[in-house]
């Protein structure tokens, strides 16, 4: 008898490790700070909730962070009494928004906004992914060593799940090992400038840096993101009124980026993309155009790369389709930003393309600074720093501006989920779809609310957003992130428990 109870006492100790893991586990997913809801098995309820195949009154069902049955409220068997039934009633449900560009300046310019600040937004706003930009912080995240500093700032500190965009310059362009290390440590693709940045140390690429860059890429099926505008020749710099520049005007800073800054950056990268075709030398890479505000002969030109079969894709952004040239009041420098918003008319073109499929997807290009950078006490529009910022906004900005378009639903999943998904190579992201992750916002299109001073704004600096003082309709209820209520009714999870999203 005696062996046998030593050999039990030998698997105390296994047992007792069971028993922890067993608590820790049931602790976790019952009480943990990364959400508001008590468990992780549970049914969304609404009368409209957006799926692939249209839009439906039922039942979402989520457990251990993915969408396991998406149900008509006629087949759902739940119980509609249980404490794991979350009824929304009328409110909309639908994939969290993705949001492709954004610059959360951190590390090095965390007093710009920073990953707790901007992901908090972020998920006030129902954005449940949002992909980095590789400048802005500091350093730059341009080789592998940069990169991994960039995740360690992330790390415990990011509410929202966020994947980053490595950057292409002139230093890394002709070196293919390092630009393959950059993307085997899991940037979801590269992002380069045709213009000066800004930024030091984030030097703008030519067409031959680009036509580099494709290459690697194809090897990886990674996309470029190309901010696209080329500055031309000094007479194009037309002077403001009377000869003397006012530079409080918007008018003279929109004149020193005219649309030909888009359209010839646009023409040299088209010359790159024929090599992006099915049997071309950099078939598997893409091309995305980011930001892209004028929808004249840039537009065009895109248009007719697509029809010739090149991978292209383009994005614009909700402050070129909710402000136009003619109603930015001198000094207002919280609406420079570049490639700059222009005419009403243009303003118009780009609702139009966007509805008809031409232009793919939208973006917020969130790119805040310390105010004191925005000049607001001279209004220099030349000298202010450019940049919008709009993160926590951008679902009801494209839903106020669109509704006078007849923008459906479905649309807005296509631009804001489904697109951005597909562009950041995320296969199980951006629908309500059975064994897609459960990153889903709720909210209550018919909800209007004053973007001011009495309206909790997570951002780290409210005053330099292009949307203060506008009346937006579109609430967001709540928010999922790969099943943590992270936002509901003004209140975040307390913990910051988003994830980096690397490639592999
Ligand atoms: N350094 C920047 O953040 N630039 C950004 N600035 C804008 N859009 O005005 C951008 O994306 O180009
Ligand atoms: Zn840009
Ligand atoms: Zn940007």
């Amino acid at each position: 008898m005696e062996p046998l109870r030593w050999r039990l006492m030998a698997l105390l100790p296994l047992v007792a490790s069971f028993l922890l893991f067993y608590f820790n586990y049931y602790f976790k997913s019952s009480a943990s700070e990364c959400s508001l809801l008590p468990h992780n098995h549970y049914w969304i309820v609404s009368k409209r909730i957006v799926t692939p195949k249209g839009i439906i009154s039922g039942a979402v069902e989520v457990n251990g962070g993915n969408i396991i049955s998406v149900v008509k409220e006629d087949d759902w068997r739940g119980n509609a009494r249980s404490k794991s039934v979350l009824d929304y009633g009328e409110a909309v449900v639908m994939p969290g928004l993705i949001d492709v560009h954004a610059h959360l300046d951190d590390p090095g310019r965390t007093d710009w906004e920073g990953f707790p600040s901007g992901t908090r937004a972020a998920a006030a706003g129902g954005i449940t992914t949002l992909i980095d930009m590789p400048l802005n912080s500091f350093p730059s995240t341009v080789s592998e060593e940069t990169f991994k500093l960039k995740l360690n700032a992330a790390e415990g500190r990011i509410y929202v799940n966020v994947g980053f965009w490595g950057g292409l310059v002139p230093e890394n362009a002709f070196n293919a090992s390092a630009l393959e290390g950059l993307l085997r440590a899991g940037v979801l693709g590269l992002k380069s400038f045709m213009c000066p940045s800004g930024i030091n140390d984030f030097p703008m690429t030519n067409a031959s840096h680009i036509k580099e860059g494709l290459s690697s890429l194809a090897k990886y099926k990674r996309p470029l993101l190309v901010h696209a505008e080329i500055p031309q020749e000094p007479e194009d710099y037309v002077k403001g009124e009377s000869g003397a520049d006012d530079v409080r005007s918007y008018s003279t800073y929109l004149k020193t980026r005219p649309a030909s800054w888009e359209e010839a950056a646009i023409r040299e990268l088209l010359a790159v993309t024929i090599d992006t075709r099915s049997g071309g030398s950099a078939e598997g890479a893409h091309l995305h155009v980011v930001h892209l505000s004028d929808a004249r002969s840039s537009l065009n030109l895109i248009k007719e790369a697509k029809k010739r079969g090149d991978s292209i894709t383009v994005e614009t952004c909700p402050h070129y389709l909710a402000f136009s040239a003619e109603e930015i009041q001198n000094g207002d420098t919280r609406f420079k930003c570049s490639p700059p918003i222009r005419d009403a008319a243009n303003k118009k073109q780009l609702w139009e393309a966007l509805l008809d499929g031409h232009i793919d997807m939208l973006s917020s290009d969130h790119s805040p600074s310390v105010p004191e950078l925005k000049l607001f006490d001279d209004g220099d529009f030349l000298r202010a720093w450019g940049g919008i910022s709009s993160l926590q906004f951008v679902l009801p900005v494209t839903w106020s501006f669109g509704r006078n378009y007849g923008v459906t639903l479905e649309q807005l999943v296509s631009w804001w989920s489904e697109k951005p998904a597909k562009l950041a190579g995320q296969d199980l992201k951006g629908a309500i779809a059975p064994g897609y992750h459960a990153d889903i916002v709720v909210w209550d299109p018919e909800e209007e609310f004053d973007v001011n001073d009495n309206h909790p704004i997570y951002l780290k600096h409210p005053s330099i957003s292009a949307y203060m003082g506008s009346r937006l309709s579109g609430k967001v209820l709540a928010t999922f992130v790969t099943g943590n209520l992270v936002y509901e009714d003004g209140k975040h999870a307390p913990a910051a428990c988003g994830v980096p999203i690397l490639a592999r």
